[in-house]
Formats: C-alpha cells, structure tokens, sequence
C-alpha cells in the first residue's frame, strides 16, 4: 500500500463541495451511505479542507457480530465508504480495488464512530487513501484504522456490470446521472 515514488499528491477540483458542506449519498440504495436502504450504515460524510472528508456511523443491533458489538466486516465498510466518498472531492468515480482494516478497539452497539479520512497519494488511475474511526469525540481514541487503493473507473464500469434492473432505474432518474456525468462533463 505504499505509493510509487512518482505518485503525486491529490488535486482538490475547483467545484468540490466547500469545506464543511455535506457531500450527499451518491445512490439511494448504497449500502453505506443510501438512505432507502433501511439496515444502511447512513454515512453523512462531510468534506474537509484538503482533499479529506469526515463521517458519523451509528452502531445500530442490525450492525451487530458478537452480542452487542458492530460487526468487523460492517466496520470496513463504514471506512470503505468514507474514503470512497474522496473520489467526490477530485471528481473522480472510484471503485476499492484493495482494502486493509486493523481493527484495535470494540465497537459496542450504540455507538457513534468518528470517521475520518484523506488522500495519501495519486498515481495515474490509482488514488491511495488513509481512513481512522474514533469513538467517544472526533479526539477519542482509535478503534479501526484502514488503508486502501481506489482505482478511477468511468460510468461504463457500473452499467456494463451493474444488473440491468437497477441500472435502468438509476438510469430514469435524472439526478442520479446528473451526479454521475457532472464528473464526465468537468474532468
Ligand atoms: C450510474 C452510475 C452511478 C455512479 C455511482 C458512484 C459509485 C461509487 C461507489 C463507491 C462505493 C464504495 C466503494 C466500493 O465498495 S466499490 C465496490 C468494490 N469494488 C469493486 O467492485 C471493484 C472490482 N474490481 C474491478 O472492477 C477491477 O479490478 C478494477 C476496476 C478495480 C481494476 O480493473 P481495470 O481493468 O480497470 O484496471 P487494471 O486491472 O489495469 O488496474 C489499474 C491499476 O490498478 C492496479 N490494481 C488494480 N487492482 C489492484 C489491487 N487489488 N491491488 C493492487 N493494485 C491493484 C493495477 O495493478 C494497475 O496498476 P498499474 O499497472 O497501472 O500500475
């Protein structure tokens, strides 16, 4: 997960959200940040200063592993999210092409997890990224920490691959393409 020597850093793009403005779910039903989906994380991701962004996920009992603890694999996905949602920020679409998670604390139920997450470095269509979640404040202690690397993909990735029932619904929903080609039309 260590960038090329030749990696740059990343480019906020001149219409990303300003800082502090929420970035919004890229698709209502995403598991992550969707809000029709009922068991859905709802991730509210924020943008940042730079080319970071900051999240809250409340543990709920339908998030639950072991009794009254957030699953592991619904942990990654919180953080997966987050840092996906950079792709946002440089008007990028990105899909996680590899994802490391240390999970150092347990998560109980009812918790709020402080997500926060950054571009570390940028080589061609790969875009490496950093992501912590705190709980008890955004100061709290480390519970999970992530590395990942998002590769740039086009819309074409989602409507060659996507089933073709969810891809004419998304398709028929103009802001739904309008979000999605705003990153074709300002590159
Ligand atoms: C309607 C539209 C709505 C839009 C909504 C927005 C949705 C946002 C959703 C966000 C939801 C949240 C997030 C989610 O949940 S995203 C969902 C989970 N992720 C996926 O489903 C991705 C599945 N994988 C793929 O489709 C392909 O493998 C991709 C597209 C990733 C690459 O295949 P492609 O054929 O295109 O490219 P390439 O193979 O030439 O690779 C390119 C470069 O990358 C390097 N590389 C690749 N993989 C790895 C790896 N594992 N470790 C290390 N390196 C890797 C590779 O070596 C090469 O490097 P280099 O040789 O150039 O140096």
């Amino acid at each position: 997960m260590t960038p090329p020597s030749g990696a740059a850093a990343a480019v906020r793009h001149p219409d990303a959200p300003a800082p502090g403005e929420l970035l919004g779910s890229h698709y209502e039903h995403c598991f992550g940040c969707g809000g029709a989906q009922a068991h859905g994380l709802h991730l509210e991701v924020r943008a940042g200063e730079g080319v970071d962004v900051t999240a809250e996920f409340t543990v709920r009992p339908v998030h639950q592993g072991a009794p009254g603890l957030a699953h592991g694999g619904v942990l990654s996905t919180a953080l997966d999210e987050t840092m996906g949602s950079l792709g946002w920020l440089m008007h990028m679409i990105v899909v996680t092409g590899h994802l490391e998670t240390d999970f150092v604390r347990p998560v109980p139920v009812g918790t709020v997890l402080h997500l926060s997450a950054a571009v570390t470095a940028v080589d061609g269509r790969k875009v490496f990224t950093r992501a912590t979640g705190r709980i008890g404040g955004p100061e709290g202690p480390v519970a999970v920490r992530a590395e990942a690397l998002f590769i740039k993909v086009d819309v074409e990735h989602f409507t060659d691959h996507g089933r073709d029932e969810e891809i004419q619904a998304a398709m028929a929903d103009p802001d739904q393409v309008r979000r999605a080609r705003a990153f074709e039309v300002n590159p």
